[in-house]
């Protein structure tokens, strides 16, 4: 539990609140003087519970700050809070989502840009509540409040607890893996899905409502699939996939926050190929046009 030196109730209306860039909570009414209280008191909260989810996941500096929300304009927090625990009340958790312009790679190994990809970016419940079902209800709550379905949300460098989490709540397993650091699930995709926790909206044809072009690129890396049952995936469903695609796929170890696997980088491939007895049958070509 996360207690402060001030009374957090009349900054929680209902348990779980949403902030933006003006750093007030959206329940929040006050005149001028209040609202400067507010925010003040808010940026308290934002950065320690930013500061310890840090901690808890071994970073550096936190990913979360009042000054970085501020900075924003397409992001949100969500807090959830126990107005009866100790004395002033005790904040219990963050969820800061986001949505992001991002390349990403397809199931079929081709590069795509995504425009507005909502993005999971922070998440922590403090470390005496978890495993309690608050940082569900929490999830579940942004996702009917973003109107997202999990399936359709990438997630930056998720920890090992929320890989299990997802895989949990929502039966997210296999990942689509990326050249950075978000993680995608099988089906992000997908048209027509209605995944877990409301619908996204499809607007032009496009899952989530997103602009998705292909990249220029797409031809340069070869496709990945990860997953933790995918020994049996291969074995059924993907029974139809062509050959040639199967050739390329390639297992890796499941990620955690700083595991995910790059999928080869085209110029190493070329630099490697020049220098490589018997070369990959792939990359040689090239080396041989550059030699
Ligand atoms: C993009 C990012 O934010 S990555 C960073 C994610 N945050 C962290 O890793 C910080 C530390 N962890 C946490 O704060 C929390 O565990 C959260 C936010 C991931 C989940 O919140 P909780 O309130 O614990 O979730 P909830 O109770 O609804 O669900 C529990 C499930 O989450 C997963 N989980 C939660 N804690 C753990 C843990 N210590 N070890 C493994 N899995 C865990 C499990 O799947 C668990 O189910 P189980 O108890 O049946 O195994």
């Amino acid at each position: 539990m996360v207690e402060f030196r001030f009374d957090i109730k009349p900054l929680f209306a209902q348990p779980i609140i949403k902030v933006t860039s003006n750093l007030l909570p959206n329940t929040f009414r006050g005149d001028r003087r209040q609202c400067l209280d507010a925010t003040s008191k808010m940026t308290e909260i934002i950065d320690q519970l930013g500061q310890l989810s840090a901690t808890s996941q071994g970073l550096s500096k936190p990913v979360t700050t009042a000054q970085r929300l501020r900075m924003s304009d397409n992001q949100t927090i969500y807090l959830l809070a126990d107005n009866e625990a100790g004395h002033n009340g005790a904040v219990l958790g963050l969820l800061k989502v986001g949505t992001k312009n991002l390349y990403l790679f397809d199931e079929a190994g081709k590069t795509r840009m995504v425009e507005q990809t909502p993005s999971i970016l922070d998440f922590y419940v403090h470390e005496s509540r978890q495993r309690a079902g608050l940082g569900k209800r929490l999830f579940q709550t942004m996702l009917n409040e973003e109107q997202w379905t999990a399936r359709k949300c990438s997630v930056d460098r998720p920890s090992e607890k929320l890989l299990s989490f997802l895989s949990k709540h929502y039966g997210l397993k296999r990942i689509i893996p990326q050249a950075n650091n978000f993680v995608l699930y099988e089906g992000f995709f997908n048209d027509g899905e209605s995944g877990n926790g409301g619908g996204n909206g499809h607007a032009n044809g496009t899952p989530n409502g997103l602009h998705i072009t292909n990249s220029p690129n797409t031809h340069l890396f070869g496709a990945t699939y990860l997953g933790e049952d995918s020994n049996q995936r291969r074995g059924s469903q993907q029974q139809t996939t062509p050959n040639a695609r199967l050739q390329q796929i390639t297992q890796i170890s499941p990620s955690g926050r700083y595991g995910a696997k790059r999928p080869t980088c085209s110029m190493a491939e070329i630099i490697h190929a020049g220098n490589s007895k018997g070369g990959n049958g792939n990359g040689s070509a090239e080396a041989n046009r550059i030699k």
